[in-house]
């Protein structure tokens, strides 16, 4: 069975349908690109893959779980332990540290406070942020920041992580440096990655890249 699979999904806003039966399945240690014109759908197919949006009708099963037969309470739990978001724009809270902003999501799903911060320590310095523990998000440069954001989205061992748009606010370098990443967290860990992104180089990068065009992937 693939890591993810999705049936006939369907979603409209108001009497815009948006995405018109995506139908596709992800594999373990795939790194999958999405990509298409802007307005064509690909934050709002990230949003429910990543459980964070309904869909009008279809299903969605990440590892073995159907995951819309789920309340919202159970979702959200499925969300925090199982699934890892990375966003443009990296919303690591201002007022804790870089190791506290890592701890987080493990703490709230109610694991063992030292295991967490053993394990936030050592992805931080995976993630070459090993003297940036007690930084605040605004005494980091942005691909540290971003970097930050990837070692929280790691924290849970998630089945996969979705990335919207992961390096749109970086520089070149950074950018590239934070796509290496990925392939290296996917050679070394076989971490899942699905990306939204605008950015040719990264789409390229990618085992499979997924094309929307209206409303189906092509
Ligand atoms: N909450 C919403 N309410 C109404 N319409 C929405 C909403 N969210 C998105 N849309 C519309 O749905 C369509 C798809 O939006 P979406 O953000 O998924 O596209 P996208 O491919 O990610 O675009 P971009 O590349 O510009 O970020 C757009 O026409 C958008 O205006």
């Amino acid at each position: 069975m693939s890591l993810l699979q999705t049936t006939d999904i369907r979603r409209s806003y108001g009497s815009l349908p948006v995405l018109k039966g995506i139908n596709l399945a992800i594999e373990p240690g795939e790194v999958v690109s999405i990509v298409g014109a802007s307005g064509a759908g690909k934050t709002t197919l990230l949003h429910i893959l990543g459980t964070l949006d309904r869909p009008d009708s279809g299903h969605l099963t990440i590892d073995g779980e159907n995951v819309f037969k789920q309340n919202d309470r159970q979702l959200a739990r499925f969300r925090n332990e199982r699934i890892g978001f990375v966003f443009q724009f990296n919303n690591l809270l201002p007022e804790f540290s870089a190791l506290e902003n890592v701890c987080l999501p493990g703490f709230i799903a109610g694991k063992d406070e030292k295991e967490v911060r053993k394990r936030a320590q050592t992805l931080l310095d995976t993630l070459g942020l090993h003297d940036r523990l007690n930084h605040l998000p605004s005494q980091m440069s942005g691909g540290e920041q971003q970097r930050t954001a990837v070692a929280r989205a790691l924290i849970n061992q998630p089945a996969i992580v979705f990335a919207d748009e992961p390096s749109g606010n970086l520089d070149s370098r950074n950018a590239e440096d934070l796509h290496q990443l990925f392939f290296r967290l996917r050679n070394d860990l076989g971490q899942t990655f699905i990306i939204v992104t605008h950015n040719e180089t990264l789409a390229g990068m990618a085992d499979r890249t997924l094309t929307i065009r209206d409303g189906l992937i092509e």
